[in-house]
């Protein structure tokens, strides 16, 4: 704002200083040429070009003058968006994570390491590890949850609760990788491999910390993140549940047989590594099964088939499009869920219902969730209080739920 003030006081001489040189150089054409016109050294002529000239200058000169006042308005506006760009620092110096951190991330492969397999008494293994995690929102980098420690192990499924607005769907975003503002760890072991390291690199622990890694962290199979409200890809319903685990395997039915070189006769045996090793692509019938386990078993009929291109956004209630969403985990089948809302718009009958299958299917889920019915599918509870930011205690607590009994 300094260098602000010092141009309009520029500004102010200048104007001065061009009003006194317009003066001087009205006067200088008649005190300079006059008396040579008289002693006969100059004709006439020269005179009306010397006056012509001066007045060029002179207009050029006056330009700033003529437009001092769009100046100063623009100066004044300068000036407002300066305040309001000291208040924005003001509120941001003030914010008790400063200077900003980064959420860190890592990624740990268990399958090399069976002794974080029987970490706990009940001989579950970890799955996520949270510390002293701090939540913001990534523009104004309002604090939301403060100082969050959990471990959640395999089938330990947790329901995060608290008031609208407290930022129980951010820290999913955070467990997700999809947030990062704030500071702590957050760590995911994972039987599944995840190739996120360069060749030559051997760790089996990788800080999931620049965007290609980060990319790859969120497109692991071993966390899957299922919104109130799915996204519902354009083409047919085949490809809807293949999204987004296999999305290019729009081939998966002809293919089981042909491209894939099995014959038509194996295509209804069983396929274990499709139940040890979720990623590859499966066949008409495992859809059609999964369909059925989500209550979605006539959407078949309905449209005549797999493979028929729709708007399924449009033909789909939202309900069934959060049926269809379990259906693509069920067929995913990651260590890891987080549901956000993911059954908000089902009646309770159908919400226990695919809570039952997916707990059956050996995923451990991170839901939240306003119904007081979810609480029996969950074995803790996550509460989390509103921040107050002069008050530097943790805004969160973890109690013991009713015991998921399958
Ligand atoms: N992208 C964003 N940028 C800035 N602020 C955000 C962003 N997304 C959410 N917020 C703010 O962060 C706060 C927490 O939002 P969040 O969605 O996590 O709350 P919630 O507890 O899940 O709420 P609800 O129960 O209503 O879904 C809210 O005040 C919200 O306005």
């Amino acid at each position: 704002m300094l260098n602000l003030q010092q141009l309009l006081i520029s500004t102010r001489n200048l104007e001065f200083f061009t009003s006194s040189y317009r003066h001087l150089i009205q006067i200088l054409p008649a005190a300079v040429v006059a008396p040579m016109y008289f002693a006969g050294k100059i004709e006439f002529g020269v005179i009306t070009q010397s006056v012509s000239a001066f007045n060029h200058i002179l207009g050029d000169f006056s330009l700033i003058v003529y437009e001092f006042q769009a100046i100063s308005a623009f100066s004044a506006v300068i000036e407002r968006l300066g305040e309001f760009d000291d208040v924005l620092d003001y509120t941001s110096s003030n914010d008790p994570l400063e200077p900003f951190d980064e959420i860190q991330l890592t990624y740990s492969n268990v399958k090399d390491s069976p002794f974080l397999l029987s970490k706990t008494p009940s001989g579950a293994h970890k799955l996520l590890e949270i510390e002293s995690l701090s939540v913001q929102t990534p523009t104004n980098k309002a604090l939301l949850i403060r100082d969050l420690s959990l471990t959640v192990c395999n089938n330990e499924h947790l329901l995060v609760t608290g008031p609208s607005g407290t930022g129980k769907t951010s820290l999913l975003r955070a467990i997700a990788g999809l947030w990062r503002a704030g500071r702590g760890k957050i760590t995911f072991y994972a039987k599944h491999t995840l190739d996120v390291t360069a060749p030559n690199e051997s760790s089996k622990t990788v800080d999931i910390h620049n965007d290609d890694k980060r990319s790859k962290y969120r497109d692991f199979k071993g966390v899957f993140f299922l919104p109130q409200r799915p996204y519902m890809v354009l083409g047919t319903l085949r490809q809807q549940l293949l999204y987004p685990t296999w999305p290019s395997a729009q081939d998966s039915a002809p293919r089981s047989s042909i491209s894939n070189g099995l014959l038509p006769f194996f295509e209804d045996a069983p396929r274990p590594e499709v139940v040890s090793a979720p990623f590859l692509p499966p066949n008409t019938n495992d859809l059609i099964k999964a369909l059925e386990d989500v209550c979605l078993g006539y959407l078949v009929s309905r449209f005549s088939g797999l493979d028929t291109i729709n708007e399924w956004s449009s033909v789909l209630s939202l309900g069934e499009q959060q049926r269809l969403a379990f259906a693509r985990l069920l067929l995913s089948r990651p260590d890891l869920v987080l549901l956000d809302e993911s059954t908000s718009a089902l009646d309770e009958a159908n919400e226990a219902h695919l809570y039952e299958k997916v707990n059956a299917a050996g995923i451990t889920y991170i839901s939240i969730g306003h119904r007081t019915s979810l609480g029996k599918f969950h074995k803790k509870a996550l509460q989390i209080t509103p921040i107050h930011l002069e008050s530097k205690q943790p805004n969160w607590s973890i109690k013991e739920s009713p015991v998921f009994n399958s």
